[in-house]
């Protein structure tokens, strides 16, 4: 296989991550679409996945289940739920194929789980794809080592559409990692994700996190540094996914020759 062409699979298909994907590889000249998935016993197994994305046919049906099409795909793109997942993981496993996991949501034992197959296939796994993002990680992490013990008050907010099913975002979560690591804190024991009633003031080293569930809010994260005087936000707005799906489809063609391993798109931006 040449990792120029990388044969792609998108399970999911018919998500809304799903059916960006399908238009993200195809707009892609150096990867071919293989194959989409539904949830077993959909209505929609059959379906051209063109059809699905709404630009016309493109000759590749969904299917129900990855045995269907084990012969068909080198990379499969996953953005749908932790326990389709981590079984998605197990096949891909067996059967010699690498995975782009966007999927977030993931509790402390499915983030285990996910991590044991390090040593099983090349995977790269991100909370978010888009470069932006990525970047602004890094602005982060300059921040963070600058102002965090002179007396900011750290605070990451972010607002999704209504369908979201996870809170706090998975980017939101890497943020606060990424801030924590920085000043040597750890998230366990500074990350605060409930404010209510007489809770009292904040403490100096805690992190808060609040949550905007809205109509079609595609992505929106800021993190704020506040003391007394000023303050400081880097905000980072998405307005369309196709900034993720394009991410995850560079992120299939940088996977598709490397070593068995985990990744994150620092890794296939070169940003560590
Ligand atoms: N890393 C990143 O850059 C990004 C990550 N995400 C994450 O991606 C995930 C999906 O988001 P989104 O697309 O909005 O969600 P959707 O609910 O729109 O899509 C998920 C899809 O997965 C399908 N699905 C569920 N079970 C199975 C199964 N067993 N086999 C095949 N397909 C299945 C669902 O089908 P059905 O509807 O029939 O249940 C649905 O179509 C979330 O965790 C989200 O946070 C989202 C955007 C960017
Ligand atoms: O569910 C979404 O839509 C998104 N999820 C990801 C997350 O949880 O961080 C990334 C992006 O913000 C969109």
């Amino acid at each position: 296989m040449s990792r120029h062409t990388p044969r792609i699979a998108i399970v999911g298909v018919a998500g809304r991550m799903g059916r960006t994907l399908v238009n993200a590889v195809e707009q892609e000249a150096g990867a071919t679409l293989a194959g989409g998935i539904v949830e077993p016993g959909s209505s929609l197994v059959g379906t051209d996945i063109g059809e699905l994305a709404g630009q016309g046919k493109l000759g590749v049906t969904a299917v129900d289940s990855l045995a269907a099409i084990v012969d068909d795909f080198d990379v499969l793109i996953d953005f749908t739920a932790p326990q389709v997942t981590l079984a998605n993981l197990a096949f891909c496993a067996d059967h010699g194929k690498r995975m782009v996991i966007g999927t977030t949501g993931m509790n402390d034992a499915e983030l285990a789980q996910l991590d044991g197959y390090r040593t099983k296939l090349p995977m790269v796994f991100a909370p978010n794809m888009s470069v932006g993002v990525n970047l602004t990680l890094k602005l982060l992490e300059t921040a963070a080592k600058a102002l965090g013990d002179e007396g900011y008050d750290i605070e990451v907010i972010e607002a999704h559409h209504r369908h979201k099913v996870d809170a706090p975002s998975g980017t939101a979560l890497k943020m606060g990692e990424v801030v924590a690591e920085s000043l040597g804190r750890s998230l366990d024991e500074h990350g605060v994700f409930t404010r209510e009633g007489q809770c009292g003031p904040r403490t100096d080293k805690e992190i808060g996190f609040a949550t905007v569930r809205a109509g079609d809010i595609v992505g929106e994260h800021t993190v704020m540094f506040a003391t007394e005087g000023e303050r400081i936000e880097i905000t980072h707005k998405a307005s369309s996914r196709m900034t993720f799906a394009k991410g995850a489809v560079r992120a299939a063609r940088w996977v598709a020759d490397k070593e068995i391993g985990r990744y994150d798109m620092q890794d296939v931006l070169a940003l560590n």
